[in-house]
């Protein structure tokens, strides 16, 4: 896997480097030791798959707060996204920027995503999966969001959005007094 950080620190992009031969590809996703070059330690406790039925779907931009925060490790398997994260860490030296990139079944990228941010992404195609790695349980009642169209994030999505949870509309914008969260 080839390691790069993305704007937002402590964020990584990864390419997974395929072997590749007349039946298909194989390639490493995860290594406990390689991912200690960037610093990580936890253990991933979860996994999840989400699945997108239209182009346009929009899912975030969600986090936990501490003591539940987590860091996701993310990878498209099925069609496109554009995948977003927002550095909402106090301490921060890019705190409140965010970063987009193209995750798709074709470009075999993960994203590493730190605890402290809020992540989201836009489906580019129709039946199109995400899977998760998570390092913290889900726990329902802790989950956050800031609302994807935030003004002072000015994110910026690269389609109209056809389908979005109702919760996801309802999260709010970010408030001029807030300060961040532990990362
Ligand atoms: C996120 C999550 C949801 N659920 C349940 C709750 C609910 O009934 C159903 C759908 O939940 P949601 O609407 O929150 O799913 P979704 O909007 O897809 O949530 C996901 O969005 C992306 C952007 C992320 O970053 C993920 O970490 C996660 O927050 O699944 C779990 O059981 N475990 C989980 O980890």
């Amino acid at each position: 896997m080839i390691f790069q950080e993305t704007t937002l620190r402590g964020a990584y992009l990864i390419d997974l480097e395929p072997f590749t031969d007349e039946r298909g590809m194989f390639a490493r996703t995860f290594c406990k030791q390689e991912f200690a070059a960037i610093g990580h330690n936890k253990e991933f406790v979860q996994f999840n798959h989400s699945q997108n039925q239209r182009q346009g779907t929009l899912r975030g931009m969600h986090f936990q707060k501490a003591p539940f925060s987590e860091i996701k490790l993310i990878r498209c398997i099925r069609g496109r996204v554009f995948d977003v994260i927002v550095d909402l860490r106090a301490q921060s030296p890019t705190f409140l920027q965010y970063y987009g990139v193209e995750l798709s079944e074709s470009n075999l990228r993960m994203i590493y995503v730190p605890e402290g941010f809020a992540h989201g992404f836009q489906t580019l195609e129709d039946h199109t999966e995400l899977i998760y790695h998570h390092t913290a349980f889900y726990t329902p009642g802790q989950e956050r969001g800031i609302h994807y169209k935030d003004p002072r994030i000015k994110i910026e999505w690269p389609a109209a959005t056809s389908i979005i949870s109702e919760k996801d509309q309802n999260y709010p914008f970010i408030a001029d007094t807030f300060a961040g969260l532990a990362g």
